[in-house]
């Protein structure tokens, strides 16, 4: 079992808006190992980058506000450190890349300066080191290094994630968060971004939380996966065992609102009904309005997170702690 690199202990965050509170993020708990990769996966509004601008100690206050929980990497907790030492974490030991490259990217300077400025802010080289490691950075995701001379509009847009995806590596993160790197991306882009970020991960042993709506993405490149649903985390799991053995019936309902070529089916049976209003989240099982399975326990009752097999645990009355408590 790998050691583990961070741990979200009990996170919660909330955003005070006019329409009321909205709880973003509630309780979450999960935990990374070293070179292990965790899908973050739920609809819009699930909380997922809200959890990543949590660990990074970037939600925006006001109007949000942390207001419980542990972010431990490697030992200490994010949420006591000050800006000046999250500066230092940030861009160096952990990385961010965001859905679309072109806010990312500054527009008025090369690329190879732009991978160099990380550099030079982390590391110990002077302007020529760091220049000479951004071009070859450059090569390693794939783009001719005299190229680092160009500006971003000048590349394509898979191109420009490939360039995102270089400075967040530049200075060798342990952790990299990617949120939805490849939404804004082809079909066809989508796929060689991926499998670059699957190679340069396995050869960086980098950490990862990929975040996304995407489960095929997650069957590709993830060890584990984290369910959201409205700010709150209903089944957490290793990927072979959540894509084997389902068992939230919100995760069940995910999987079958994904065509599935062979089994030749005519129609697909999506969620019924949406996402409930943020500020109005219903009580009990914030699932329940449009859950097939609903049980009267679930309009009155959060569930618990309860451990079902080894390191399978969900949130659903469907599975009662007594009957699977150790
Ligand atoms: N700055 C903000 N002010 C108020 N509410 C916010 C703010 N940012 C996010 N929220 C709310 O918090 C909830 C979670 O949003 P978040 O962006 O984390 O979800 P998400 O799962 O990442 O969605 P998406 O896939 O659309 O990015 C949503 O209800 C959203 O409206």
């Amino acid at each position: 079992m790998a050691k583990d690199l961070l741990n979200v202990k009990n996170l919660s965050i909330q955003y005070s808006t006019d329409e009321g509170v909205v709880k973003a993020v509630d309780n979450m708990t999960f935990e990374i190992g070293v070179g292990e990769t965790i899908g973050i996966v739920g609809e819009t509004g699930a909380g997922k980058t809200t959890t990543a601008l949590g660990i990074m100690q970037l939600v925006p206050n006001p109007p949000g506000k942390i207001v419980q929980g542990e972010v431990i990497f490697k030992g200490e907790d994010l949420l006591k450190k000050n800006d000046e030492e999250m500066r230092k974490i940030r861009g160096n030991k952990i990385s961010m890349i965001f859905q679309d490259p072109m806010t990312s990217l500054n527009p008025v300077m090369t690329t190879e300066d732009q991978i160099a400025e990380v550099i030079l802010l982390h590391q110990d080289v002077d302007s020529k080191e760091a220049k000479e490691k951004a071009r070859d950075m450059i090569e390693t995701v794939g783009i001719p290094r005299e190229r680092g001379k160009e500006y971003p509009h000048q590349f394509s847009g898979g191109m420009r994630q490939r360039i995102v995806i270089a400075i967040a590596l530049a200075c060798n993160p342990e952790l990299l968060i990617a949120d939805e790197p490849t939404t804004a991306l082809d079909v066809t882009i989508q796929a060689q971004v991926l499998k670059l970020m699957k190679r340069l991960k396995e050869d960086f042993e980098t950490s990862m939380i990929m975040i996304t709506h995407d489960l095929g993405v997650v069957a590709n490149i993830c060890d584990k996966v984290a369910i959201m649903y409205t700010g709150y985390v209903v089944e957490y799991a290793k990927v072979r065992d959540l894509y084997n053995n389902p068992l939230h019936p919100y995760t069940q309902g995910l999987f079958g609102s994904i065509p599935n070529v062979e089994a030749d089916e005519k129609r697909l049976n999506p969620i019924k009904g949406l996402m409930p209003d943020p500020t109005e989240v219903p009580e009990g099982c914030p699932f329940n309005p449009r859950c097939p399975k609903v049980m009267d326990v679930c309009k009155s009752v959060l569930p618990q997170r309860v451990e079902v097999e080894d390191g399978h645990y969900v949130n659903c009355h469907l599975y009662p702690p007594e009957e699977y408590q150790k």
